[in-house]
């Protein structure tokens, strides 16, 4: 995947703050009292055990699940603080994007015709893509790496690039917040650094303000400016990696013994898990 090219890339400059957010599934809180702040230029990502409340919390914030308390204020490129719900839905598609982590695959659409979906929020009723609409799809594709596979049927795509076109939707739709769960799954080694690197290019060139779910503790480690530490549903620690990836803090929420380390050559934080065949 190629570096951001300016021109039909996202202005950058919006925010986002979920504030005390609490999450249900019927009776069954599973977030609870959750804060998180999304700032321009910074990727976040929120890391914690599975079942922790992570997809949940990034799906509130998509205007996907409803709250049973919280706020969340959304700050748009030019206007004040405003609180999600208040937003009309175009107005809301105009700012924020979600990569989910599973989609009902159009088996016979063509790469280009569903990456086309991105543009929805900008077009009119039947009125065909317009030329801002296209520079985008392509600018998205190139960046995905997905413009060879144009014309490919969905059904012929693998996972990996499947979820590549996926992510080509999110960018296509040019928000300045863009939430992403885990967007590295199925992928591999290639792409999976390749989208981590473009994760942070759209940060730092584009002033993105991007929320990522990630399981991958050196990954996070690698792409966070600030990370989200989550243990049932409650924000178990939150700040830069060094002040995060603590082995206190991870053992204390994995409930296994983790070893952190900084790599020599790198710089960069190591998290390596012990087995307790390595225990002595
Ligand atoms: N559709 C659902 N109906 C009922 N409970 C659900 C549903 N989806 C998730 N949950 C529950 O909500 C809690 C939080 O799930 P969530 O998917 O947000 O966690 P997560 O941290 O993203 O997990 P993972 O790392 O496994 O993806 C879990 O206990 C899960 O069982």
């Amino acid at each position: 995947m190629p570096g951001i090219a300016a021109g039909s890339a996202p202005a950058g400059a919006g925010s986002m703050h979920a504030h005390e957010v609490v999450l249900r599934y019927g009776k069954s809180t599973v977030v609870d009292g959750a804060s998180i702040r999304l700032s321009p230029g910074e990727v976040t990502a929120l890391i914690g055990p599975n079942g922790s409340g992570k997809s949940t919390l990034l799906r509130s914030m998509a205007r996907l699940h409803e709250r049973a308390a919280g706020v969340i204020t959304l700050i748009g490129s030019h206007s004040e603080p405003r609180e999600i719900s208040t937003l009309n839905g175009r107005e809301f598609a105009h700012e924020v994007t979600l990569f989910a982590q599973s989609h009902a695959t159009p088996e016979g659409l063509a790469v280009a015709d569903i990456v086309a979906f991105g543009r929805h929020p900008y077009r009119r009723r039947f009125a065909g893509l317009s030329e801002t609409d296209h520079a985008a799809i392509s600018w998205a594709m190139e960046l995905t790496g997905t413009s060879a596979m144009a014309q490919k049927a969905a059904g012929e795509l693998s996972g990996g690039e499947l979820q590549r076109v996926w992510l080509a939707v999110c960018l296509a739709q040019q928000t300045n917040v863009v939430l992403l769960d885990e967007p590295t799954n199925h992928l591999d080694l290639r792409y999976q650094v390749e989208t981590l690197d473009l994760v942070h290019d759209l940060a730092r060139e584009n002033r993105l303000a991007i929320g990522i779910v990630l399981h991958d503790l050196n990954q996070a480690a690698m792409l966070a400016d600030r990370l989200v530490l989550m243990k049932h549903g409650r924000v178990h620690a939150t700040g830069t990696p060094a002040e995060v990836l603590t082995a206190e803090n991870l053992s204390e929420v994995y409930e296994i013994t983790v070893q952190v380390h900084t790599d020599q050559q790198t710089g960069l934080l190591r998290i390596e898990p012990v087995s307790r065949h390595r225990q002595s």
